[in-house]
């Protein structure tokens, strides 16, 4: 193999859709209850909604409650943030494999008003070892709207036990069919 200069990008690596991914146009189940992004169990929560699309691009919607808001009828920019971790999140399902968020970026372009419906449309761009870069942008109300958010994510693959090591034992009830296969739950 030739040695990279100084200076070079590293090649990417190849990242592909798996075999047992959810087919395009299918919804995403939300993967824990009472996830604050995505967990239809969670009183406040994002609640936000994600489709496959075809190779690794999903499509997101977040509707924007007084339960988001940062000034008087505005979305805060963090829970904007959190609707796009999630979105890019949720690419994990098609490649199929672990991965936490290492890095996120998102760049605000417009104000976002409570009652509007951000139809988030969301990426894998490239692999490098357990390095996955994604990206994302956000559309206001419509999926050709004008764009809101924009935001660019580093996630990092991880074991499996990367959620039982840390986080706390869980039941197979509070996770999604494929969640409870990652964390290895027996019903
Ligand atoms: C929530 C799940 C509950 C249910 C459980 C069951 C199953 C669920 C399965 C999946 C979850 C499903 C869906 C989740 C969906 C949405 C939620 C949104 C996602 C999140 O909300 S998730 C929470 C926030 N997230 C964290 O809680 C991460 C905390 N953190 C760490 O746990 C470590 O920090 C870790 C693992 C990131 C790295 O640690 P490590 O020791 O394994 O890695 P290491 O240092 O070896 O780096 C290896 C290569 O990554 C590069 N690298 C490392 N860190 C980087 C960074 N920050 N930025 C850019 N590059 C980075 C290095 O530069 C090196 O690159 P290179 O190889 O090129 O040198």
């Amino acid at each position: 193999m030739t040695e990279r200069q100084h200076g070079e990008p590293r090649p990417a690596d190849a990242i592909e859709r798996h075999p047992g991914a959810p087919a395009p146009g299918s919804t995403i189940a939300s993967h824990y209850r009472m996830c604050v992004g995505c967990g239809p169990d969670h009183p406040t929560g994002l609640h936000v909604t994600v489709v496959a699309g075809e190779g690794l691009t999903v499509a997101g919607t977040f509707t924007v409650t007084d339960d988001h808001q940062g000034a008087p009828g505005l979305a805060h920019g963090g829970m904007l943030s959190l609707a796009f971790d999630e979105v890019l999140g949720s690419l994990i399902w098609l490649i199929g494999k672990p991965a936490v968020t290492g890095h996120l970026e998102t760049s605000y372009r417009r104000p976002v008003p409570v009652g509007t419906t951000l139809h988030i449309d969301a990426a894998v761009d490239r692999a490098e070892g357990r390095k996955i870069f994604m990206s994302a942008t956000g559309r206001e109300n419509a999926p050709d709207g004008p764009v809101s958010v924009a935001a660019s994510a580093v996630f990092i693959v991880v074991p499996p036990t990367h959620f039982t090591d840390h986080g706390r034992p869980v039941a197979a009830s509070e996770l999604s069919e494929a969640a409870a296969k990652v964390a290895e739950v027996n019903p």
